[in-house]
């Protein structure tokens, strides 16, 4: 397995969050997180890439223990994370913001530069020397990608991949996402558009309250609309 998470539990000072959470993500394989607001999605997400630390629980990437190491040592060993709310840098440049996001990983045999970026995303060739503050959600949202994509991640990690898009910028999303898919990137992917989540990931984790509650294929998911209705229903 690519990423281990296993009894993972955290929390924000005396409210616990996650109860004993576990998810796996094999090499290449794309799994969703889905479940309704205030479950943990983005908490498990934040304990994975070094932004909280666990109180209990284990992750592993590529066999080796991570939990609790720093944000920017996992990304280095290439955990990539396109953050919920994009946080871009708004006084920056789009290529500034790029530019600064790149990895010095040698290692990557095909590494993502910034020429590699704009054509994967030519839209933001076009706006590179717009401030960040100036981009539309859509731009930013690819900004966020393009920038997560420069430190060469091997797992990529999308907290709302197009939350609050327009329908014709959150399909552009999903046919990048697929592009990235079919290069043998690994990805997490948290959505609400459960049809578009079901046609790209290949494995699903539904979370209730802090734990998984489901765990299936993307035939089981459309399958079972009872389990749907009662725990993914907005
Ligand atoms: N920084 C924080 N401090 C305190 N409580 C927090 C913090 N961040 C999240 N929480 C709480 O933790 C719980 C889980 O939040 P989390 O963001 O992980 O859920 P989510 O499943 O990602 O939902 P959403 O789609 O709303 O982001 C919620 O009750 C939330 O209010």
């Amino acid at each position: 397995m690519l990423l281990e998470v296993r009894g993972l539990a955290a929390a924000y000072g005396a409210s616990q969050v996650l109860f004993g959470l576990s998810i796996d993500v094999g090499a290449g394989e794309v799994i969703s997180l889905i479940g309704r607001n205030g479950m943990g999605k983005s908490t498990t997400v934040k304990s994975i890439v070094g932004m909280l630390k666990p109180k209990a629980g284990t992750v592993r990437f590529n066999g080796e223990r991570i939990d609790g190491q720093p944000s920017h040592r996992l990304a280095r060993m290439g955990l990539g994370l396109v953050p919920e709310g994009r946080r871009i840098f708004p006084n920056l440049t789009v290529r500034e913001n790029l530019v600064m996001a790149a990895a010095d990983r040698r290692a990557a045999d095909d590494p993502w530069t910034l020429e590699r970026v704009i054509a994967f995303f030519p839209r933001l060739g076009e706006r590179l020397g717009n401030g960040g503050h100036q981009l539309s959600g859509g731009e930013q949202q690819m900004l966020a990608i393009g920038r997560a994509l420069m430190t060469n991640p091997v797992l990529l990690i999308l907290d709302e991949a197009t939350e609050g898009l327009a329908p014709v910028i959150r399909e552009l999303i999903w046919t990048r996402l697929a592009a990235l898919k079919a290069t043998g990137l690994a990805m997490i992917v948290i959505d609400k558009d459960i049809e578009a989540v079901a046609a790209l990931a290949d494995r699903h984790f539904v979370v209730e309250k802090g734990e998984i509650l489901w765990t299936g294929s993307s035939g089981e998911l459309m399958a079972d609309t009872a389990m749907r209705a009662l725990y993914l229903a907005v």
